[in-house]
């Protein structure tokens, strides 16, 4: 049996991978998050309420518990908070994970470590994993610095970057961008909703599979995941309201910079994913498909 340690498992993600690790044979689960433990599942597991910017703390549970991988989720991952917090943003983005890195060095874990599509500046998207990054903002930065700690360790260590992420949250109250359109739209809200942002949104669920596919295979380097559909952000508000047919002329089509005064963002990211079909063998979920089993889980 593997021991699995996921840091922010109160998260958006951290959630997911901590349910389909449990509904799965196999692995022992130790979490850990900054409050208390929102995850609830008839099968137990080891919870620990700890902030990861301690060191102390974070040295005394790995010793203790002695995982095999720890899949580290936890980010300050609102991109406008970052950019007005620089200081804290390297705080939370950079100095834990540059902290486990040396950890995993010592202690002879394999880690797993959550990053984005803002680690490219969006001008020749889609991306294969060994192309330049670039980062347009404050967030990106954070998570390009805290990638090239792991880079530089010696430890054993898999980068996953993801786009976008969507899907039914485990926490109701939790929204994504599928939910937010879909929310709006049903309350006759007018939405302004970007033209000129290009993703490939990433079904919840895939990304949870493939990080504990990465765990479970010993499988090392940088992967991307993502879908394999390029949409503007515009096109899946569409696709959202046609949809569940909600009044599609509540989307009004804006540009980004009409929006975002401050922060840049990448316009055209999306991921080349074949070495995630080679050696995972992921097969990501469509846009469609995706909106289907929100359905089912709302
Ligand atoms: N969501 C997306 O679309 C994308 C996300 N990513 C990356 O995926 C990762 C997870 O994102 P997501 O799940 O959306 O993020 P969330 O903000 O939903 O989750 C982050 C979790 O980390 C916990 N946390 C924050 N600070 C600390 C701390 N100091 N100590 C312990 N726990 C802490 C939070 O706890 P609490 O709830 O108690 O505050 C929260 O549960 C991030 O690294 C992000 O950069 C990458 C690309 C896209
Ligand atoms: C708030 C808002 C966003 N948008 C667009 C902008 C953007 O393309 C998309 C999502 O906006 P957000 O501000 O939620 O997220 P944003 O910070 O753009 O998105 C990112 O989250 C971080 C954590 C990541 O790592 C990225 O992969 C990425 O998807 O929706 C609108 O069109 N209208 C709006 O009113």
């Amino acid at each position: 049996m593997s021991k699995i340690l996921i840091t922010g498992s109160n998260g958006f993600i951290g959630q997911e991978i901590v349910n389909q690790l449990l509904n799965t044979e196999g692995d022992e689960l130790i979490a850990i998050s900054r409050g208390k433990n929102r995850v609830e599942h008839e099968k137990d597991f080891i919870y620990r309420s700890a902030d990861v910017c301690d060191q102390e703390t974070l040295e005394q549970i790995i010793a203790e518990y002695k995982p095999d991988t720890v899949i580290h989720t936890v980010a300050m991952a609102n991109v406008d908070r970052c950019e007005e917090d620089p200081i804290e943003c390297s705080r939370i983005n950079v100095d834990p994970v540059k902290y486990l890195a040396q950890l995993a060095e010592r202690h002879n874990f394999h880690l797993i470590y959550l990053s984005t599509d803002f680690v490219f500046d969006g001008l020749n998207g889609p991306y294969r994993e060994d192309d330049q990054t670039r980062p347009l903002n404050h967030y990106g930065v954070s998570k390009v610095e805290a990638e090239r700690c792991i880079q530089q360790s010696s430890c054993v260590w898999s980068i996953v970057r993801t786009i976008l992420v969507y899907g039914a949250p485990y926490e109701r109250n939790r929204s994504n961008l599928i939910l937010w359109v879909k929310s709006s739209l049903e309350n006759k809200q007018n939405i302004n909703v970007v033209t000129d942002h290009y993703r490939m949104p990433t079904f919840v669920g895939d990304l949870a599979k493939a990080c504990l596919e990465i765990a479970r295979r010993k499988a090392y380097g940088i992967y991307h995941i993502s879908s394999d559909e390029i949409f503007s952000v515009y096109e899946i508000a569409q696709q959202v309201a046609d949809f569940w047919k909600l009044d599609k002329s509540l989307i009004r089509p804006v540009k980004s910079t009409e929006l975002f005064s401050k922060v840049e963002r990448p316009s055209y990211t999306g991921f080349n994913i074949d070495k995630a079909r080679n050696d995972l063998d992921f097969s990501p979920t469509n846009l469609i498909s995706g909106l289907e089993k929100i359905g089912q889980n709302l």
